[in-house]
């Protein structure tokens, strides 16, 4: 039979399986996917194989090949990775204007994470509620942005609940990612998805606020059946990891639209003659702002957010 990591705790593991049962497994000896060395073997969202003990336990016996995950330096060990979370369908951020502010700069940034790892991106604008009629302008003005470049922007209020539809519509049978700076209303708009999960989500950001375990495990919450919302308890952001500056243009979609045209194969777009990318922000075709990002990461400037 087969299932999902719905949550992991290290050593065991919630497998929802076919059958539509949660099991709780673990694994025997060891199970490693190849390439790679991880402090984590499995991770949640991953496809497992299990074998079946008992009415509630099962045996992992093997990890199906992912279709894309994400990961992060370990902690513990600097060589080994650490998967947060895998085969996730769209990596959702949860931007607001204002209380808090999410800068253009941050948002770039976690494009660019989950462009690297293959997972595409929805921007979700909330509390729209509070915004007069310049901050709904420039909220369009940076949806004109993100949408030229195929990330798919949604309005939502969750306090008032305006959009609260078209959100559920974007979830539906799949497995999406959420983020954004603390304080954006992502517990809000769980609620309001899923009011069964509030309690849940309340006890996890306690238990990684304690600071209990130094590692952060992710837990997959199903809001209907084969619709999944992953929450990385105390995770704002992706964070971007050893990508090479002549790599990052790979992960501007608009920027690898034009890599071909610049005068040189390996132009990096920062002072080459005859660049397409610097001559297409120098007429307006690649926003300015993200330009600017994509500079600032080259220059590792982490504090311009
Ligand atoms: N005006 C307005 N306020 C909202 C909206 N959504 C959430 N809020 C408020 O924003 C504050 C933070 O909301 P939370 O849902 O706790 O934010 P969070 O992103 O879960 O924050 P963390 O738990 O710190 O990660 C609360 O006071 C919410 O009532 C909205 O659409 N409009
Ligand atoms: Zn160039």
């Amino acid at each position: 039979m087969t299932g999902e990591v719905l949550k992991s705790t290290g050593s065991w593991y919630d497998v929802l399986a076919e059958d539509h049962k949660i099991y709780q497994a673990r694994t025997r000896g060891k199970l490693r996917l190849k390439g790679f060395k991880t402090t984590n073997p499995i991770a949640v969202g991953d496809k497992v194989s299990i074998s079946l003990e008992n009415d509630t336990e099962a045996v992992i016996t093997e990890i199906l090949p992912r279709e894309n995950y994400i990961i992060r330096k370990s902690v513990k060990q600097k060589s080994h990775g650490h998967i947060l979370a895998a085969n996730l369908d769209q990596a959702i951020l949860i931007v607001t204007l204002t209380y808090p502010r999410t800068s253009l700069g941050f948002i770039d940034r976690f494009l660019v994470s989950a462009e690297s790892f293959r997972i595409p991106q929805v921007i979700l604008f909330n509390k729209i509620d509070i915004l007069d009629k310049e901050g709904m302008d420039m909220i369009e003005e940076i949806i004109e942005i993100y949408e030229k470049i195929g990330v798919t922007c949604l309005k939502v209020s969750a306090l008032k609940e305006e959009g609260i539809n078209s959100v559920l519509e974007l979830l539906e049978g799949k497995k999406s990612l959420l983020s954004g700076h603390s304080g954006v209303g992502k517990s809000t708009l769980l609620n309001k998805i899923a009011p069964g999960i509030e309690q849940k989500t309340g006890a996890i950001s306690d238990f990684a606020q304690k600071g209990v375990h130094t590692t952060t495990f992710a837990e997959m919450f199903e809001i209907s059946s084969s619709t999944f919302v992953i929450d990385t308890p105390g995770i704002k952001e992706l964070g971007i990891i050893d990508i090479e500056t002549e790599e990052l243009s790979d992960y501007f979609p608009e920027m690898r639209a034009l890599q071909s045209e610049c005068k040189f194969h390996n132009c990096t777009h920062l002072h080459e003659p005859k660049c397409a990318v610097q001559n297409a922000v120098d007429n307006g075709e690649i926003a300015e702002s993200r330009y600017i990002s994509y500079v600032s990461i080259i220059e590792g400037d982490d504090n311009r957010r």
